[in-house]
């Protein structure tokens, strides 16, 4: 699980034409994350589509902040933050053989997450990024480095990730990387995420 694409569903976005770029350049891991606007419906559509083109390929679906939807698409898991359920709760909900992200920016926040049963820490931002409003200052690679030495799950960094810097994240001790914008405002998607994978 090295690479992760985090799905965009802003308006004028094509999560689809995306998700198929991103997993023919060999992405491992594909995280819908539906933006608050998109209903449970059109949410729980968008995630039976990906997870069909995931399963064809052996990759790993996974649903960002709502649970019940991970689980009524029969997706592999999902991923909570800090405006989220608790990670313990979360845990409870999806069962112990499902993959469980949680966000963590800070060792102390990734050691308590991950003794309430996170598989994987989404760790950032990484970078600046102009995806998600509201968020905190980026962390960097040495903030990244911080959390992965704290815990013995994977690190995946998230925030601003470029092909060109990924690379500084994994020297960091990230995993994988997570990525949105990289792959979704590119002319040529296909091409961006090739980037990546070469
Ligand atoms: C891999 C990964 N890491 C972090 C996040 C962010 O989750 P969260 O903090 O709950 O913010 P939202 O994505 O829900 O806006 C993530 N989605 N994936
Ligand atoms: C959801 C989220 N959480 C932290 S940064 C981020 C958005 C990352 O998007 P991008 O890869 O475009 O910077
Ligand atoms: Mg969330």
């Amino acid at each position: 699980m090295r690479l992760h694409l985090v799905t965009d569903t802003r308006p004028g976005k094509n999560p689809i034409e995306t998700v198929a770029a991103a997993l023919k350049a060999g992405f491992d891991v594909i995280q819908v994350r539906p933006e608050d606007h998109v209903t449970d419906r059109e949410a729980y559509e968008l995630t039976r589509r990906v997870l069909a083109m995931c399963r064809e390929l052996g990759r790993t679906c996974l649903v960002n902040d709502r649970l019940h939807i991970a689980l009524a698409a029969g997706a592999d898991g999902g991923h909570v933050g800090a405006d989220d359920l608790p990670v313990a709760a979360a845990r409870r909900i999806l069962g112990p053989g499902a993959i469980l992200g949680a966000t963590a920016r800070d060792p102390q926040t990734a050691r308590r997450a991950v003794a309430d049963g996170a598989s994987y820490l989404g760790v950032g931002p990484a970078f600046a990024t102009t995806t998600k409003a509201g968020l905190p200052a980026a962390i960097g690679p040495e903030g990244v480095r911080a959390v992965a030495e704290a815990v013995d799950v994977p690190v995946v960094a998230i925030g601003g990730v470029t092909a060109a810097r990924a690379g500084e994240l994994y020297a960091a001790g990230a995993h994988a990387v997570a990525v949105v914008g990289a792959v979704s405002g590119a002319e040529d998607p296909y091409a961006a995420a090739m980037e990546f994978t070469r």
